[in-house]
């Protein structure tokens, strides 16, 4: 419950829909109780009249008329605005979320996969609705016709209040409060295993080609179907304690019942009460109780709520890996990166960049070669501060990267990295990310000395042509190229390339290399590679070993 307190000011902002919607559904609840009340009272007298007592039958015909009515439309107007509220909220929770997550990535937590973040971002999210609309309208509500009820048999059959109030508060909040604390494990039991359902089954997707080649799609597939059945059990769980929770109501509204009918019978037989009424007010308690079947259904819900709320605060209030300082320096304009000592390892383990010492001059050319594992992305990703050292010192124009903005120091360094992604967008979008003001011309120069010009022109809707999802429709040679045209459009003085040639067969990758000169003229280039690095190309090599720069 804590954590779904924490969304209180998200609740909050849409207090107003939330509240009308709460309203509306009090007057369907009223209404319920007056319809069946005034009912049972006009079909009780109408009988009598026939004993040739007069009645007049227009004014309660006229009341059941107005009450049904009244029922349907509060009934319309609450789903209306109690959804257009709810949609709305989830809405802010996932703008919030997604606000909190993008400065917390990377995870501290690397055990969260993608699959889990987008069934917290999806499900999760979901699932919070039923907070306020199936659990807390319907109690609210509840409470309020079952006081009001008690009152009027207080007044009507003072017999029958205390036992009736009795009963219907263990129905509208003992009792759901009994399945919120029973049920919580269930419910923390069936998000997490629907959580592992969507996870597998984004696997099974993005997997499909390799497992079908390794032939083990059979054996996903059971693993599969393991996962659904014991999130089906889990559900079946979870179900057994609201049916529980169910038949208490039932037996708490039939207790109720039979002890208004006892107490109405001698009021009736002491000659307190008329038939008519008797009858009315034992339909009317029937009504009530059915405020707390609703609570029941709906509180069932609010275990899985609690439980992605939980999931949704791990994600919302992880630790923030690299903020912004609070008074951040002036980017200069066109300074030297530095390297001063610094090492770096990953999450406690080993070093993977070593007392490093390195001077990049503006406008300069460099390479960073050396074996797989040597930590050259690594040092890009310093760069970038992506990540910090856990000592010395990373400086642009001498000044620390801690100390600048990081929107600032994004706009001045763009990145091609070795898994940068293609979006399911059109070419000409998925460029204009590196620069939106970027025009047609430098596009095409971009696509031409990324060497993928010519394959963009053979196309029929060229620059408009829709990539598909995560570049499906293009060769992954033909993605990175557009990536690398992505960054090299950037206005951003410092370009860092990250095995830029991957994909490119060796003649283009000489064309590459020929044009990168043109292409970045005036930038400073920081260009990793494995290729043979033709002569002139580079203005200066540097290679990396276990860490450390060895030339
Ligand atoms: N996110 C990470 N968490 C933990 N360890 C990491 C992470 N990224 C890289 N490493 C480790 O850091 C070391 C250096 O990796 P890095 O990617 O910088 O090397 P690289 O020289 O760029 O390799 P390659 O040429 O294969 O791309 C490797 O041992 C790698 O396992």
């Amino acid at each position: 419950m804590k954590a779904l307190l924490k969304f209180r000011p998200l609740f909050a902002n849409r207090a107003k829909g939330l509240l009308l919607a709460l309203a509306l559904s009090l007057v369907t609840l009223a209404a319920g109780v007056a319809l069946l009340g005034t009912s049972g009272w006009f079909i009780t007298a109408a009988a009598l009249t026939t004993l040739g007592v007069s009645f007049n039958l227009f004014v309660p015909s006229s009341l059941v008329r107005g009450f049904s009515f009244i029922r349907i439309l509060a009934r319309y107007g609450e789903k209306l605005v109690g959804h257009d509220a709810t949609l709305r909220l989830l809405a802010d929770i996932r703008g919030w979320l997604f606000g909190r997550l993008f400065p917390r990535i990377p995870l501290a937590d690397r055990s969260l996969r993608h699959g889990d973040l987008v069934s917290r971002l999806t499900a999760d999210v979901d699932a919070l609705d039923t907070a306020f609309l199936v659990a807390i309208g319907p109690i609210a509500a509840a409470v309020v016709v079952g006081t009001v009820m008690t009152a009027v048999l207080a007044w009507l059959i003072p017999g029958a209040a205390l036992v009736y109030g009795l009963c219907f508060a263990l129905a509208a909040l003992a009792v759901p409060a009994l399945l919120v604390v029973s049920s919580r494990r269930a419910g923390t039991e069936v998000v997490q295993r629907a959580a592992a359902t969507r996870m597998a089954v984004l696997d099974g997707i993005d997997g499909h080609a390799d497992l079908v080649a390794f032939g083990i799609l059979g054996t996903t597939q059971a693993d599969f179907a393991d996962k659904a059945g014991a999130l089906a059990a889990a559900r079946g769980r979870l179900a057994s304690y609201a049916t529980a929770a169910s038949g208490s109501v039932q037996l708490l509204s039939g207790l109720a019942l039979v002890s208004v009918l006892w107490a109405g019978l001698l009021a009736f037989d002491a000659g307190a009460i008329d038939g008519p009424v008797m009858i009315g007010l034992l339909l009317a308690v029937l009504g009530s109780f059915e405020a707390t079947g609703a609570i029941v259904r709906s509180v069932a819900k609010l275990s899985t709520a609690m439980a992605a709320a939980e999931r949704l605060s791990e994600v919302a209030e992880a630790p923030i890996a690299i903020a912004d300082p609070a008074r951040p320096m002036a980017l200069p304009e066109d300074g030297a990166i530095a390297f001063a000592d610094v090492t770096f390892c990953y999450g406690g383990n080993a070093p993977v960049l070593r007392d490093i010492d390195l001077a990049i001059a503006p406008g300069q050319r460099l390479a960073i070669t050396g074996p797989s594992g040597s930590g050259k992305s690594s040092l890009l990703k310093l760069l970038l501060r992506l990540a910090d050292p856990q000592s010395g010192r990373v400086t642009l124009g001498g000044v620390p990267l801690t100390a600048l903005r990081q929107a600032d120091l994004h706009a001045h360094i763009a990145l091609l990295s070795q898994d940068s992604p293609v979006f399911n967008d059109s070419i000409r979008n998925n460029l204009l990310i590196g620069r939106a003001d970027a025009d047609d011309v430098a596009l095409w120069a971009a696509l031409d000395a990324a060497q993928i010009g010519a394959f963009v022109r053979s196309l029929p809707r060229g620059l408009d042509t829709v990539l598909g999802e995560m570049g499906r429709t293009v060769s992954t040679g033909q993605s990175r190229r557009l990536c690398l045209a992505r960054t090299l459009v950037s206005n951003a003085p410092v370009l860092l390339l990250d095995e830029p040639t991957n994909g490119l067969d060796r003649a283009a990758e000489l064309a590459f290399f020929e044009t990168l000169k043109t292409a970045t003229a005036g930038r400073t280039v920081v260009l990793v590679t494995h290729a043979e690095i033709p002569e002139g190309t580079v203005d200066a090599v540097v290679e990396l070993r276990n860490g450390a720069v060895v030339r």
